[in-house]
């Protein structure tokens, strides 16, 4: 029989941390070893998510004292809030440099120093694991995943405008100064801590944008983008917050370089994910919902021709927290482990 990998999950009691879990329960080569949390430590994991009564789980720990050699982990998934990450990996990967390590926070994705302190306002705590860390957006860096040590598993709602914008950036075929992203997010976005603006009462029957002009996707959208067009990039971006669970739909406006019509830029993206399991690009002029993509790993992008000449609507639907977080970062455990790259993560969209 196979090996299952040891694996620890930091950041458990939360939303993307109790994803994984559903997840990896179902995954044959995994098996769950170790669960944190801060507030709820201590307790039994079906106490704070009753969904997991019938499953043996690990109680809830907290992450101090921890002794990462002795639990020589294979894989750990860090699930913990910006900032809190880079002290506990530091430490993690001193002692255990062994232990391949899947982060879900931002706090590795950007690679560069000055922008990390630009954009969340201190200096890196882990600037050499910082440089080490490799950019898991798995249909565009795939080759360098399967090498990596430690993932920065990418943002939501960055990989809701990466997947349909990369390839059409590296092929050249949209004009790098006019793009815009509308992004709307449902709110387990915004992670399970109680937060007054994250009430239903706030937020029920009603719609808004925010972070207007700097929120800090900005910054990885910028990155990304730019390494893939060789030059630098900058990008309107406007997340929403809509008052549903789960999804992030965008909404993306491009205009097509060179005379490139909408349907030009449609057969890129159908060539570009013809073999993904995980992105689907419907038929030209057809839109995703959020619903279509609701508990499963899928991205799906649709193409349509604006009115205006040269101009395309492009709309993305992915689920946050899988494909914008767990799914994804499973999918990364699976490059690095050598396991089939869908294992554990294959579940069609739950509807309605
Ligand atoms: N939600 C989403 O859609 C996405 C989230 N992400 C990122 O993933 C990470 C986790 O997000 P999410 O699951 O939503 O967050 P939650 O707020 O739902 O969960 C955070 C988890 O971290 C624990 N925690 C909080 N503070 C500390 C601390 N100081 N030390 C140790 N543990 C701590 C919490 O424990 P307790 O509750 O017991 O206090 C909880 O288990 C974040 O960095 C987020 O930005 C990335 C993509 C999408
Ligand atoms: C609805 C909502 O609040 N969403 C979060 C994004 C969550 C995410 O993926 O981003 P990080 O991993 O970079 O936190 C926000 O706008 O901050």
């Amino acid at each position: 029989m196979a090996t299952k990998a040891k694996i620890g999950v930091l950041g458990a009691s939360g939303y993307t941390g109790s994803e994984l879990v559903r997840m990896l329960l179902r995954h044959p080569r995994a098996e769950i070893v170790l669960l944190t949390a801060e507030r709820s430590a201590g307790k039994p994991m079906r106490e704070v998510f009753p969904q997991f009564s019938p499953y043996e789980l690990p109680t809830l720990v907290a992450i101090e004292g921890l002794d990462w050699k002795a639990l020589a982990l294979d894989v750990v998934f860090c699930a913990l809030p910006h900032a809190t990450t880079q002290k506990v990996l530091k430490d993690l990967l001193a002692a255990a440099p062994e232990t391949k390590v899947v982060d879900l926070s931002a706090d590795f994705r950007l690679s560069d120093t000055a922008a990390y302190a630009k954009w969340y306002g201190h200096e890196h705590h882990a600037p050499e694991l910082q440089k080490e860390a490799v950019y898991g957006l798995v249909e565009i860096h795939r080759r360098d995943i399967r090498k990596a040590r430690l993932v920065a598993n990418p943002g939501c709602y960055t990989s809701g405008a990466q997947l349909p914008l990369t390839p059409l950036i590296k092929a050249k075929a949209i004009d790098l100064d006019e793009i815009v992203i509308d992004a709307k997010s449902g709110m387990t976005g915004a992670g399970r801590s109680a937060k007054e603006a994250m009430l239903f009462s706030e937020v029920s029957e009603g719609f808004n944008a925010y972070g207007v002009g700097k929120h800090r996707h900005m910054a990885e959208l910028d990155q990304e983008f730019s390494l893939a067009a060789e030059r630098p990039v900058t990008v309107t971006f406007t997340p929403h917050l809509l008052p549903q669970n789960r999804g992030i739909l965008s909404t993306i406006y491009v205009r097509g370089r060179r005379g490139r019509t909408a349907q030009d830029l449609h057969e890129i993206l159908s060539k570009f994910y013809a073999k993904e399991p995980f992105v689907h690009v419907l038929p030209f002029g057809e839109t995703p919902h959020t619903r279509h993509v609701r508990g499963s790993n899928m991205t799906m992008i649709g193409v349509a021709a604006d009115r205006i000449e040269g101009r395309a609507i492009i709309i993305s639907a992915l689920d946050n927290l899988v494909k914008g977080a767990s799914g994804q970062a499973i999918q990364n455990m699976n490059l690095i482990m050598g396991y089939p790259e869908t294992m554990g993560i294959d579940q069609v969209a739950l509807f309605p």
